[in-house]
């Protein structure tokens, strides 16, 4: 009864929402660092510790409706966290999240073989390195004129807005918010973004933490039962991938932004191709980042509804996009 009135005000229906529930457990020790009771410490209601005052939750995203199909919401006492339920699937899912950031910092950590690819005027500078196995995977540096809680803001708690400023993404959709850092997206590439590549669509994991001033923002490829890939989009896999925010020095309110794309793109394409279309996506993005960011205080930036905000030109993501989500 329930998940059917859900789906009604939400007007959505994800095949996930009918198998909540499956396999259920008190599991608060699979989760580890991260859990439910973990996010009370800090005082801001279902954030966590470190969650800046007054920054909103990627529970509900500004923006979103209150109601989320599939979503179930975390109850706010201590005691009930406690007796707070977690499936199999969700603690895997968590543990994968936390893995893809000691993958990706390992890879980024290891300074040897890093060779420059791209050096704009601007001061972003993309390196690459040949992985053992031969994959190639791509750093990007830049400085950006936010601080990293409002990137992390529109990197993360926002990232279903996404294409509405950057025009290679078509369509971002949370399937799944596991807890405050946690949560299951399908990301959709615009048709025209990569050029030769073609559209692509992403089951990802993603995941956000913080250490002292940096703040992390690490995904990985997942498979869920219930989006398999769909005929028509090939699946590529993004991750184990990171994207560090760092405050730049203490006063500024800028950041160093590092990011690693590790991205199989799958499909038939001759690697030249693919390794010449990865590293320009990644300073295409870090332009619309700017923009957006430059933009931010105008008014257009504010709610956004699919409708989406004249003007914006993005309509034009939606075509493919829309299809897959009909699908799902
Ligand atoms: C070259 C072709 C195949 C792809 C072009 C579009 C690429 C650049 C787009 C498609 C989906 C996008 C990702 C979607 C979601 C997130 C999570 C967010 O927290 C950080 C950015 C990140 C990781 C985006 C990076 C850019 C991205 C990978």
């Amino acid at each position: 009864m329930l998940p059917a009135v859900l789906k009604l005000c939400c007007g959505i229906t994800y095949p996930h929402s009918r198998s909540m529930a499956g396999l259920q457990r008190t599991a608060i020790a699979v989760i580890g660092a991260g859990t439910p009771a973990d996010l009370q410490r800090g005082g801001q209601a279902g954030l966590p510790r470190w969650w800046p005052r007054g920054m909103s939750s990627p529970w509900q995203p500004a923006g979103s409706e209150a109601c989320h199909s599939g979503e179930r919401r975390r109850s706010l006492k201590e005691e009930e966290v406690k007796e707070e339920e977690v499936t199999e699937e969700e603690g895997t899912l968590v543990q994968q999240g936390q893995e893809a950031l000691k993958k990706a910092l390992a890879i980024l950590e290891d300074k040897k073989g890093w060779n420059t690819e791209i050096s704009e005027e601007n001061g972003v500078i993309v390196y690459s390195k040949v992985l053992p196995g031969a994959k190639k995977v791509f750093r990007l540096e830049a400085e950006l004129e936010a601080s990293p809680e409002k990137l992390h803001d529109i990197l993360f708690v926002k990232v279903e807005e996404m294409n509405v400023w950057n025009p290679n993404v078509g369509r971002i959709k949370i399937l799944r918010r596991i807890n405050a850092e946690t949560m299951v997206t399908h990301e959709v590439s615009a048709e025209t973004a990569g050029n030769l590549i073609g559209q692509r669509d992403f089951l990802s994991i993603r995941h956000c933490s913080r250490e002292d001033s940096r703040i992390y923002l690490a995904g990985t490829a997942t498979h869920l039962d219930t989006l398999p890939p769909q005929s028509g989009f090939v699946r590529a896999e993004d991750g184990p991938t990171c994207i560090i925010l760092q405050a730049a020095d203490s006063d500024t309110g800028r950041s160093r932004l590092t990011w690693l794309l590790n991205m199989d793109v799958k499909g038939w394409l001759p690697k030249s191709i693919v390794n010449q279309a990865l590293p320009r996506a990644q300073v295409d993005f870090t332009r619309h980042l700017r923009r957006r960011l430059a933009e931010a205080s105008a008014p257009r930036w504010g709610v956004r509804r699919r409708s989406g905000n004249p003007g914006l030109g993005d309509e034009g993501c939606f075509g493919a996009a829309d299809r897959i989500g009909a699908a799902m």
